[in-house]
């Protein structure tokens, strides 16, 4: 079988699939000898997987034309570039192409436990922030920060959980002038996208290509902490109502076959073969935009290739920026469309005097740990493998703990106002498939007690911090302080959130009868503070700061009568031809929920935007 884009044999399709996958899943129990010979033979066996691996449907590195020029080039393979480069090729008389930075995802990524197996690995940015004053205390004050490097984005790496936020979040996009982008103008571009298999209502969409569905099954664990909840009151929610307040069992971005559903393979693959306007080029780092002599328009890109080449790519119509909160701002400044204060010690020409890198914002979460008196049946076995395979079913169906979460409003918030906490519940996942590396854990022995976090977590945090340029050498990382915890009410929130955890695992019939105990070993910084006293959760909260992987805001939308927008209401750089941005940095405010869906409404808009702007 043979494509535009996956030229040659089937033979050689597979092979370039089965390069990509090797080590992959035997890496991710390095960290236990004991396990590696197992985690090769899993390895094997999930590559004789068709079905996951599909290979035919995966991009393959082609020659890159050292003259290339195209109508829109698409910055950045996440989770709004392939929406993008997936709705501009839909007409077949403009030519796409989209260029990644990482390689092709592994397929066992999709496998709904192995779900944040990629972090720490080559795939990931790993990123990490500046010393913080207030937070990340008991790491030095530096926080890491995991973000996809690789076809899929930091959807790669994620929990796959599918929510919009509360309707007053977009509605106060619209009161500070961003006009068309309030809670009923957005609707659309959400259900668009949407093919929800459990809700049929007027806020869901039913035809869209991402498959959204609850888990088909339901954890015993799941079920107690849902019981645990309306214990205390809470009632049963749909995530994504559109004022959500109340506990949900988490619908997740799931195909029918029981695997992940990212934004490449709902919106690129299934065109690969079919489209010849469309192109993916991987392992393609975008160093710089191309700026007209004038300083008034963008005309393309330079990109280093996987051999190290630099190469131009030139756009007749667009550039769209899709690289992230910190790749798109990154590359804008590069480019001299930034703060001119931080361009010019630098040696960065500018272009646009603009406040790109500013307003970024970040979840803020800390945990608390509990450990029930049940031991692990969720076991990374041969079993579990067969029953995988086979039937979809089995522990590395289920994303563990991840099945459930909760939009709560803490004391800080008013009666009306949306939800300031949202919780996680981490655990109840295979043995070893939870991102060890990352999280410094050890691989869970068979009969030992089974051991969950509850992570609340700040949704809408006041503390704002900043992406700067620390060098024109585009290989040189920006420099990401994300400010946390610099005003006080964003710990009282944390605390609220630690106090409700405690009562779920303490106070709850539910979780009692499983002999939950809370880990009240304090932490050693913490230790002159009493456990449960308002100054042990302060100081629990600074030392075991954790980043909530949800960032906003540094290329922010906004009339042009705001001065610290970076683009307009249609997403266009203010001031510069040429070039638009569309992915997670746009958000003026960050959605208080998981942001993968209103990412997609961005790009879904984006196309919808630029569609009209060329027909
Ligand atoms: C551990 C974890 C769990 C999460 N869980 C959830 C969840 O359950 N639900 C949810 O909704 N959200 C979740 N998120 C957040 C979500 O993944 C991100 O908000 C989302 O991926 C942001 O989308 P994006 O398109 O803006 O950026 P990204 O997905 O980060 O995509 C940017 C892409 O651009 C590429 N790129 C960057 N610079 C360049 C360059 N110079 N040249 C070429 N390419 C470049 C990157 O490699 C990347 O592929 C989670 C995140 C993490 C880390």
């Amino acid at each position: 079988s043979t494509s535009s884009n996956n030229k040659g044999s089937l033979g050689s399709c597979v092979q370039n699939v089965e390069h990509m996958e090797t080590s992959f899943i035997k890496d991710l129990c390095k960290s236990n000898p004991d396990l590696e010979e197992f985690m090769i033979a899993a390895d094997i066996l999930i590559r004789s997987d068709c079905a996951l691996i599909d290979s035919c449907r995966r991009v393959v590195e082609q020659p890159h034309d050292d003259h290339d020029e195209v109508d829109f080039i698409v910055v950045g393979g996440g989770v709004s570039g392939p929406v993008v480069a997936g709705r501009l090729s839909e007409n077949p008389n403009w030519t796409v192409t989209l260029l990644e930075s990482g390689p092709e995802q592994p397929a066992a990524t999709d496998i709904p436990a192995l779900l944040s197996s990629a972090i720490a690995t080559k795939y990931d940015w790993q990123y990490s922030t500046t010393p913080q004053k207030n937070a990340c205390l008991a790491y030095g004050g530096v926080c890491g920060w995991p973000r996809g490097k690789v076809l899929g984005g930091t959807a790669v790496l994620s929990g796959s959980m599918y929510s919009r936020g509360h309707r007053d979040v977009y509605d106060g996009w619209l009161r500070d002038g961003n006009v068309g982008w309030g809670y009923d103008d957005v609707l659309p571009f959400f259900k668009m996208s949407e093919n929800n298999k459990d809700y049929h209502t007027e806020h869901h969409g039913n035809r869209g290509p991402i498959s959204v569905q609850k888990p088909t099954e339901i954890l015993p664990i799941t079920r107690t902490l849902m019981e645990a909840a309306q214990e205390l009151g809470y009632e049963e929610i749909d995530m994504s109502d559109p004022e959500p307040m109340g506990f949900s069992i988490a619908q997740l971005m799931m195909s029918s076959s029981k695997t992940r559903v990212t934004t490449p393979t709902a919106y690129l693959r299934p065109h690969l073969r079919t489209r010849s306007n469309l192109r993916v080029r991987t392992n393609s780092h975008v160093t710089r935009l191309l700026v007209a002599a004038d300083r008034r328009s963008v005309y393309g890109v330079e990109y280093v290739d996987g051999s190290n080449r630099t190469r131009r790519l030139t756009a007749r119509k667009e550039v769209i920026l899709c690289a992230g909160v910190i790749g798109s701002a990154h590359l804008l400044m590069l480019s001299g469309i930034g703060p001119a204060e931080d361009l010019r010690p630098l040696g960065v020409p500018v272009v646009q005097d603009l406040r790109v890198g500013h307003n970024l914002q970040h979840h803020v979460a800390s945990k608390l740990t509990f450990q029930l008196n049940v031991t692990n049946d969720r076991l990374l076995s041969f079993d579990a493998i067969g029953q995988y395979m086979k039937h979809r079913s089995g522990p590395l169906s289920t994303t563990g703990g991840l099945q459930t979460s909760a939009f709560l409003r803490s004391d800080r918030a008013g009666p009306a106002e949306p939800a300031d906490v949202q919780l996680f519940f981490d655990g109840y996942s295979p043995n070893c498939a939870y991102a060890l590396p990352v999280y410094g854990g050890q691989c869970a022995a068979a009969t030992a007690p089974v051991v969950m976090n509850v992570r609340p977590v700040n949704i809408r945090p006041l503390s704002r911090g900043s992406i700067r340029l620390a060098s024109a050498d585009p290989f040189v990382r920006p420099r990401i302080d994300p400010n946390y915890l610099a005003a006080e009410a964003d710990v009282d929130v944390l605390v609220w959130g630690l106090r409700l955890a405690n009562d779920l695992v303490t106070r709850t019939k539910a979780l009692q009868r499983l002999g939950a105990t809370v880990d009240r070993k304090p932490v050693d910084q913490c230790s002159r503070h009493a456990f449960g006293t308002d100054p042990y959760w302060k100081c629990l909260v600074r030392y075991h700061t954790r980043g909530e992987n949800h960032h906003a805001g540094t290329c922010k939308m906004g009339p042009a009568s705001d001065p610290t927008a970076v683009v307009d209401l249609e997403l266009r750089v203010h001031r510069v031809r040429g070039v638009r941005v569309a992915d997670s940095s746009v958000f003026p405010t960050q959605p208080n929920c998981n942001p993968i869906a209103p990412v997609i409404m961005v790009a879904e808009r984006a196309a919808h935007f630029i569609k009209n702007t060329w027909h």
